[in-house]
C-alpha cells in the first residue's frame, strides 16, 4: 500500500539529525534498489502489442530497472479456437482444456446503487452526488463516559481490543483510526465486497489486515483451509507487504508467499509455495500468468476466499486491462471469493463497486469514500504550467523547466527537506546545477532563499559534481552514481545536511526518503523510444513522498508541466481523475486469453464476459472516451456485443482461434 513509508525501526528522532540510524531499505534486501539495477530482466522478448500471430503474457513492470526503462515483457502463448455446431465453442489446445463451460447469469443493465455508509465527515465535493457516510453500526455512547474516543469528526474510534486476543498482535497500535473505525464492522463482521477510497497515508493497509483476520476467524470456525491473495501494482509494494505481513502473521502460524517476477521463475515452484501459504502476495501481471492454467491448480485456487486489491485506480493505465481481466477472472471462476479493493481518491469509485458487485445480494459492492480530511499530513498542491513553444523539443523544454524550479521553491517551500524528481539521469545533474546557479545568484542579489547553506560537509564523493553542489545544500541521486555516493547522499539528506536532493523517479519507489516538499520537474519521460507522460501511479508515488507524518502536519507538492497539461494534473492531484477502463485497447488479446483459459467458451459467454467488465460500466457513461457510438435503437448491451463479434472475427482472421464442432 504505502510506497515504502519510512521504517520507524530504522529512524528515530528529528529529521534534521539529532539521532540518526541507517536507512532501512523497503525491499528487505541489503540494498535491493541497486541489486535490481544490475540484474537484467530475464525475459528476452521485446514488448509487443496488437495481434501478431501469438498471444503475449505481460510481465509486471520492474520499477527498479534503470530510469525510464520500465518495459513490460511478454511471452509467446499461441492459442487456437474450436467449436460446436449449435453454439460454437472455443477451445485452446496448448492451454488447459476448458472442460467446463461457464455461463454467468446475465447482469441486468440497471442495478441499484452501491450502499454508502452515512457519516460524520466530509464527503468529497466531487463524489458524483453520492453521499459518503460512516454510520456507526452500534449506538454511540456519550463522549465523556469512558467510552471509546472519537476523532474531531465524531467518528467513534474502535480499540484493537475489540478483536479476539490472538489477532491483536497484528496491530502495533491501540486504536484504529477514523478510516479504519468507519469500516471496522463491515470489514470484520461481514463478508461483503468492499471498495474503499482514501488519501495517501490514511491507513488502508490495516483494512486489508482486518479482512484477513475476518477470513482466518471464519476459517477456524468452519475448520476450512483458506487462502487470500493480495495484489499490488509493483514488485516493490509486494516486497514491502511480504516483509511486513510475514513478521506480523508468522506468530499466528500463517505463512505468506510472494509471487512476482523477482521471486518466481515462470512455471517453477510458484504453486508449491502458494500451496503452503495462506497469504499470496502478487502483482496483476504475475497472477494473470499463474492463473491461465486454472484447471491445473484448481484445488489451490478453490481455497481462495479473499481477494485484496491495492491501488485499484491503476485500471486507468494501459496495464490496467490486465488488472481488470484478472479481477473479472476471479469473480467468474473463483468460488465465494470476497473482494476488498482500495484506491486513492477518485470520483467514480461507485463504478468500480458496480463492477465488483456482490454475488450474495446481486448488488454492488459497499463503498467507503474518505476525503482530504482523512489525510494524516495535509498536502498543499501547486501545478505550474509552462508554455511549450512549437520549436521546443523535449530537451529544450526540460531546460526551460530547469529555470523555473528555483523560483517555484522560492515561492512555495518553507525551508524543510525538498525532493525534486527529474526523468533522466542527465536531467537530474542539469537541474541540480541550475539550482546551484540560481541559489548563488539569489544570494548575491540578497533575495529570499528557500533553504540555508549547510554547515561544513566533510564527506568526499566519487562524483566530483556532488562535491561542488554539496556546499549549497544540494545533492543528486540516480542509478549511475556509485553505491557509496548514493548512500552518502541519502545519509546527508536524512541528517538534514543536504537540503535538496534531485533524483530520478526510481527513488520514489526504491529508497525511502521522505520530504516536506516534492517537485516533479516535467511530466514527460522517454520510454520505448518515445516520449510519454508518467503514469498516474508514478506521479502519485512521487507525490507520496511529500509530507512526513512522523514529523510534520503538512507537505507541499509542486508539478511543473506544459501549460496544456496543467488542468489534467490539477485534476489528478485533487483526486478528480475519473478512472476509465483500458480493456478496449487490447480487447482481442484478452478475449483470446480467456478462451485459452476456458472462461470464454462460445460467443454467448464472450458477450457475458464483456458485459461483466468494468469497461461495460464506463462505456455507458463516457462513450466518447472509447470513441464509441451506438445506433439510436441499439442498447449498450448490443453495442458491446458488436465489439465482441469484431474481436472474435479479428482472432479468426489471424487464425489465433478456430471454430470447433461439438465433440470435434
Ligand atoms: N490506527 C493507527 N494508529 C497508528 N498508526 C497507524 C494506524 N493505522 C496505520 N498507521 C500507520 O500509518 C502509516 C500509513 O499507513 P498505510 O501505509 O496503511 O497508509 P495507506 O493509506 O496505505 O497509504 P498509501 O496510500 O501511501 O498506500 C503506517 O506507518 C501505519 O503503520
Amino acid at each position: 500500500m504505502s510506497y515504502g513509508h519510512y521504517q520507524n525501526s530504522g529512524y528515530e528522532e528529528d529529521y534534521f539529525g539529532q539521532e540518526y540510524q541507517s536507512v532501512a531499505y523497503p525491499n528487505g534486501y541489503d540494498d535491493p534498489y541497486y541489486a535490481d539495477e544490475i540484474e537484467p530482466n530475464s525475459s528476452p522478448s521485446p514488448p509487443q502489442r496488437g495481434i501478431s500471430g501469438s498471444m503475449y503474457e505481460m510481465e509486471e513492470i520492474n520499477e527498479y530497472e534503470d530510469d525510464n526503462d520500465n518495459v513490460p515483457y511478454y511471452e509467446d502463448d499461441p492459442i487456437h479456437y474450436q467449436s460446436t455446431q449449435e453454439q460454437p465453442q472455443f477451445t485452446a489446445p496448448r492451454l488447459p482444456a476448458p472442460g467446463v463451460i461457464f455461463s454467468l447469469p446475465f447482469l441486468p443493465s440497471e442495478r441499484p446503487h452501491p450502499i454508502c455508509k452515512r457519516g460524520g465527515s466530509l464527503p468529497n465535493s466531487h463524489s458524483s452526488g453520492m453521499e459518503t457516510t460512516f454510520e456507526p453500526p452500534e449506538p454511540i455512547p456519550p463522549l465523556n463516559r469512558g467510552s471509546n474516543p472519537r476523532n474531531s469528526s465524531g467518528i467513534r474510534l474502535r480499540p484493537v481490543s475489540e478483536l479476539p486476543d490472538i489477532y491483536r498482535g497484528v496491530f502495533k497500535f491501540g486504536v484504529f483510526n477514523a478510516v479504519q473505525s468507519s469500516c471496522f464492522d463491515t470489514v470484520v463482521k461481514s463478508d461483503e465486497n468492499m471498495v474503499i477510497s482514501a488519501p495517501t497515508g490514511s491507513g488502508k493497509t490495516v483494512l486489508f489486515e482486518l479482512a484477513i483476520v475476518r477470513m482466518l476467524r471464519r476459517a477456524k470456525e468452519l475448520g476450512k483451509s483458506v487462502k487470500c491473495v493480495y495484489m499490488a501494482p509493483t514488485k516493490a509494494l509486494c516486497s514491502e507487504r511480504q516483509r511486513d505481513w510475514s513478521s506480523k502473521f508468522d506468530a499466528l502460524g500463517i505463512r505468506c508467499c510472494e509471487l512476482t517476477g523477482d521471486t518466481v521463475q515462470f512455471g517453477k515452484g510458484a504453486w508449491g509455495d502458494a500451496k503452503n501459504a495462506t497469504i499470496i502476495i502478487t502483482t496483476g501481471e504475475k497472477w494473470d500468468s499463474l492463473t491461465r492454467n486454472w484447471g491445473d491448480h484448481g484445488q489451490i485456487l478453490s481455497q481462495i476466499q479473499l481477494f485484496l486489491v491495492d491501488e485499484v485506480h491503476i485500471l486507468n493505465e494501459t496495464r490496467g486491462s490486465t488488472l481488470e481481466v484478472v479481477i473479472s477472472r476471479m469473480k467468474t471462476r473463483g468460488s465465494a471469493v470476497r473482494f476488498v479493493l482500495v484506491s486513492a481518491t477518485v470520483p467514480n469509485i461507485q463504478d468500480i463497486a458496480f463492477w465488483i458487485g456482490n454475488k450474495r445480494r446481486d448488488d454492488a459492492a459497499i463503498v467507503f469514500e474518505f476525503g482530504e480530511d482523512f489525510r494524516p499530513c495535509k498536502l498543499t498542491r501547486h501545478v505550474v504550467g509552462v508554455p511549450r513553444q512549437r520549436g521546443d523539443n523535449d530537451f529544450s523544454f526540460a531546460r526551460k523547466l530547469d529555470f523555473k524550479v528555483f523560483a517555484a521553491l522560492q515561492a512555495h517551500s518553507v525551508g524543510k527537506p525538498i525532493l525534486v524528481f527529474v526523468s533522466t539521469r542527465k536531467g537530474v545533474v542539469q537541474t541540480a546545477e541550475q539550482l546551484k546557479n540560481d541559489y548563488a545568484e539569489a544570494e548575491k542579489m540578497r533575495q529570499c532563499l528557500p533553504w540555508s547553506h549547510p554547515k561544513r560537509i566533510e564527506h568526499v564523493f566519487h562524483e566530483k559534481k556532488l562535491g561542488e553542489l554539496a556546499p549549497f545544500g544540494i545533492g543528486f541521486h540516480h542509478a549511475g552514481l556509485t553505491i557509496d555516493d548514493r548512500r552518502t547522499v541519502e545519509d546527508l539528506y536524512l541528517k538534514g545536511i543536504l537540503r535538496v536532493v534531485v533524483a530520478t523517479s526510481t527513488l520514489a519507489v526504491g529508497v525511502n526518503l521522505p520530504a516536506h516538499t516534492v517537485v516533479i520537474k516535467g511530466v514527460q519521460i522517454f520510454q520505448n523510444n518515445a516520449s510519454v507522460e508518467y503514469s498516474d501511479l508514478d506521479v502519485m508515488q512521487m507525490l507520496g513522498r511529500a509530507g512526513r507524518p512522523q514529523f510534520d502536519k503538512d507537505g507541499i507538492a509542486i508539478i511543473l508541466c506544459e501549460t496544456e497539461l496543467e488542468s489534467k494534473y490539477r485534476e489528478l492531484v485533487q483526486g478528480k481523475t475519473i478512472v476509465e477502463s483500458s480493456l478496449h485497447i487490447n480487447l482481442s488479446e484478452h478475449i483470446n486469453s480467456e478462451i485459452g483459459l476456458g472462461t470464454i467458451t462460445n460467443i454467448r459467454s464472450a458477450k457475458e464476459w464483456l458485459r461483466n467488465s468494468f469497461l461495460f460500466q464506463r462505456i455507458q457513461k463516457n462513450p466518447s472516451h472509447y470513441a464509441l457510438r451506438k445506433g439510436e435503437n441499439q442498447s449498450w448491451e448490443e453495442r458491446v456485443d458488436d465489439m465482441v463479434m469484431q474481436s472474435v472475427e479479428k482472432l479468426r482472421e489471424t487464425k489465433l482461434i478456430a471454430e470447433a464442432r461439438a465433440g470435434g
